[in-house]
């Protein structure tokens, strides 16, 4: 990644915006590689939208500084800004009664593009909707209006495609879709930026992620936010509670803390959700989870400790922390500060 930052396509720099006394997003510093998939997350009005309408050229920033496609972002230099970038907002802003064609004709004249044909046939082949090239963008469902969205800002060749939450009301398979078609555009350097609200999604298709709740939180690849936030450890499930689990965990080579899910007892844990959490009480089964300094190190003494105690052991693995338990742990973080 180091070697992607070597060469920056956005570069933010302590850039604020106020809408009065409203803060929309605050001293916010991040940047951009080439080619890189950056996605941008955080709760409702946190300010994402206002910040890619802000990097966009849509609204001026109220302080700080920041270099867009290599050109600096300031009111002189907007047109050759947008002439480098493209953004599709939450709705793809298309003409409902002109068909797929039309509309993408409008766009090539209202951005001056020469050679309006060839861009609009290559546009229409990137997105997979050659076949609905006649039909009114008003026939089409949401997912392929989404698409003829996306179409539209591939018109420009853009360096940079900002996209405001690309699949917000899509089913899955359209949003599957998008999916596909931010990595093929991935895949030709474009670097794109997009705000979501699907952790999943910005786990499987980030390069990195930002998570912004009007000042930026944290920034970093997906299992490097995990590994920061989040101690190594393992998940133990017995049949049965551990007649004296401390007897078992307490003092074994590599493992620093255990608790107990449902007693609170071994420590204190800092976890959020995770798929592989039973507190097994309706079934008898019990979850131990173990905070381990290496996990490859401290499975094997785990093993042997149980096997000696006797324990019916269903299964030791180590624990996983998805994107959305990041994002949880510190949004919750946020929510807490508020309220104290
Ligand atoms: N034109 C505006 N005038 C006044 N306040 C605004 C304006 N645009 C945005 N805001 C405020 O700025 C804050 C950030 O809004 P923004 O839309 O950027 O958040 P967001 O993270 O995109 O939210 P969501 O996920 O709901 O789309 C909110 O408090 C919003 O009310």
């Amino acid at each position: 990644m180091t070697a992607v930052l070597d060469d920056p396509v956005l570069v933010v720099d302590k850039l604020t915006k106020t809408f009065g006394s409203r803060t929309a997003y605050s001293d916010v510093s991040f940047t951009v590689g080439r080619g890189e998939v950056f996605g941008f997350l955080g709760p409702n009005g946190a300010g994402k939208t206002t910040t890619v309408r802000s990097l966009g050229t849509l609204i001026t920033p109220t302080s700080g500084r920041a270099t867009v496609a290599g050109i600096p972002l300031e009111a002189a230099n907007a047109v050759e800004i947008r002439k480098r970038i493209a953004i599709m907002t939450e709705a793809p802003g298309l003409y409902g009664r002109l068909s797929v064609k039309e509309n993408l004709q409008y766009f090539v004249g209202l951005y001056h593009l020469a050679n309006g044909e060839q861009r609009i046939k290559r546009a229409l082949e990137s997105v997979n909707l050659t076949d609905r090239a006649n039909d009114t963008c008003n026939s089409l469902s949401k997912g392929l209006r989404q698409r003829v969205g996306l179409a539209r800002t591939l018109l420009n060749d853009p360096e940079i495609l900002f996209l405001d939450e690309p699949t917000s009301g899509l089913d899955p398979v359209a949003a599957r879709g998008v999916h596909d078609l931010i990595s093929g555009l991935r895949d030709r350097g474009v670097t794109i930026f997009f705000t979501t609200h699907r952790l999943a999604e910005a786990e499987s298709l980030c390069d990195r992620v930002a998570i912004l709740n009007t000042t930026l939180r944290t920034i970093g690849k997906p299992s490097e936010l995990r590994e920061q936030l989040f101690h190594k450890g393992l998940v133990v499930t017995t049949a049965a509670p551990l007649a004296d689990p401390e007897r078992v965990f307490g003092g074994l080579p590599g493992v620093e803390s255990w608790d107990n899910d449902g007693d609170g007892r071994g420590g204190p844990r800092r976890t959020g959700s995770d798929a592989s959490t039973d507190t097994g009480t309706s079934t008898g089964t019990s979850t131990y989870r173990l905070a381990v300094s290496d996990p490859t190190l401290a499975a094997p003494e785990v093993v042997r400790a149980l096997v000696h105690a006797q324990a019916d052991v269903l299964s030791v693995g180590e624990s996983r922390h998805s994107l959305e338990d990041v994002y949880l742990e510190l949004v919750n973080e946020d929510v807490e500060a508020s309220q104290r």
